[in-house]
């Protein structure tokens, strides 16, 4: 733990996966799987490995936002970090300049995250422990102590958070078992029906049995793929639809209860990710159809979270591990989350999220819901060979990550080779 952080590099990294159309979605119809890819460097030579998630274009300014957050990082020796994270985290979600960027959203909230992930990841390969591991084996208190409770104790107060963690149980059955899992991997928006048709054939072999589809440009090719995914995996496996924001608020009640008949069991993003109230009229609004809402992967911050859930707009909440800030601000989503008995079904769509989001929710299950009832973790099937621990499923689970830290190191040939814009990949496309 005598580790003191020296140097801190970031790169722009992107993949051309819109060339294929991976990631398609409603309001993204040409996503590059991208990362601002952050390596932190100490002088005992022990590194950590963090990143956010981003399409294409944006990465540069999420790098941008990065080189300004690392002045508070280089020069900090672990110790002194993590025996004071919520101190930490309050350092550089404050600064009283660069607050005005946020404060806590937008770009400068994804490079904190970036920043924090790889402070976790850190930690984690400093105690030799996978991440999921270290923040099983902290008692509540520690765990408390991570979380910035700024905003929030109007619905959860430090000592109720007490009260809400610690468990411990079924970490056995995680290790046996792992934790389920559903896909999205079979149904992007750009995917034409055939692969379509092709992929979730593949998945049922596989043993998937929870599947994703994207909606939302064309209510009549919307109804077909559901028709066509629901008749391949029958009434009794699970269908979530998506449609990224697409539709204001009556829109999106109109549009899915045409869709009620395919019997999805949410509607993520319906509308605005901003608009709390029409999230809540949407939730109310399909209730009596059977379809729960779900939102979260662009919910900027815990406040978010928090009126959500006060305002029962979301039946399912969606964490996402670069979204916010880090693990610090997730795990006060996961006991708020936990206080409302809202279940949890982290977003995982992009490049690395499968990797970073694993260890929160096996968190979440050993230590904090311990109910698996509605509960799910996203997996896509893209990108994981650029990873030096990748994720590892088996009969659509996720097997809890044995090798220390946080899983996001990044393999460094993959990192050169996509590299924006001087990578080799990158010259190819642009030729
Ligand atoms: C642009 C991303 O692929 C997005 O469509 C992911 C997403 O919404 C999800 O995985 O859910
Ligand atoms: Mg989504």
């Amino acid at each position: 733990m005598l580790h003191k952080i020296i140097n801190l590099t970031v790169r722009d990294v992107r993949f051309p996966t819109s060339l294929q159309q991976h990631g398609s979605d409603a309001m993204h119809s040409d996503p590059d799987y991208s990362a601002a890819y952050v390596v932190i460097d100490t002088d005992l030579g022990l590194k950590g490995f963090g990143l956010t998630f981003t399409l294409g274009k944006g990465t540069e300014i999420v790098v941008c936002a990065v080189e300004a957050l690392a002045g508070l990082v280089i020069g900090k020796p672990l110790q002194e970090i993590v025996s004071d994270f919520r101190g930490f985290y309050r350092l550089l979600t404050s600064d009283s300049q660069m607050r005005w960027l946020g404060p806590e959203k937008g770009v400068i909230h994804l490079a904190t995250a970036a920043v924090l992930n790889a402070v976790w990841d850190l930690w984690a390969r400093a105690e030799g422990k996978p991440l999921w591991k270290l923040l099983v084996d902290m008692d509540p208190k520690q765990i408390v102590s991570c979380i910035d409770f700024r905003y929030i104790t109007d619905v959860l107060t430090e000592e109720e958070a007490l009260g809400e963690t610690g468990f411990l149980m079924h970490e056995n059955q995680m290790l046996k078992e792992g934790y389920p899992a559903y896909t999205t991997s079979c149904a992007w928006l750009g995917y034409p029906d055939q692969q379509l048709q092709q992929l979730c054939t593949d998945a049922l072999k596989n043993g998937w049995s929870k599947f994703k589809v994207k909606v939302g440009a064309d209510l009549e090719d919307d109804k077909r793929r559901c028709r066509l995914i629901r008749q391949m995996i029958g009434p009794n496996n699970t269908l979530m639809i998506d449609a990224n924001q697409r539709w204001d608020v009556g829109e999106a009640i109109s549009w899915v209860s045409s869709l009620a008949e395919f019997k999805p069991l949410w509607i993520e993003e319906p509308t605005s990710p901003d608009d709390i109230l029409g999230h809540a009229a949407i939730s109310k609004a399909l209730a009596p159809l059977g379809i729960g809402v779900a939102t979260g992967e662009q919910c900027h911050n815990r406040v978010m979270f928090k009126q959500f859930l006060q305002a029962s707009a979301l039946q399912f909440v969606q964490i996402d591990s670069c979204r916010l800030g880090s693990v610090n601000e997730n795990l006060a989503v996961l006991l708020m989350a936990h206080k409302y008995q809202v279940p949890v079904c982290p977003h995982a769509g992009g490049v690395g999220l499968c990797e970073l989001v694993q260890h929160l929710i096996l968190f979440d299950y050993i230590c904090v819901s311990a109910n698996l009832h509605n509960r799910m973790c996203e997996y896509v099937n893209h990108l994981h060979e650029h990873f030096t621990s990748p994720v590892v499923i088996r009969d659509a689970h996720y097997l809890p990550p044995k090798d220390p830290g946080y899983s996001c190191e990044m393999v460094e040939s993959s990192v050169k080779r996509h590299q924006y814009p001087e990578g080799e990949v990158w010259k190819l496309h642009r030729t």
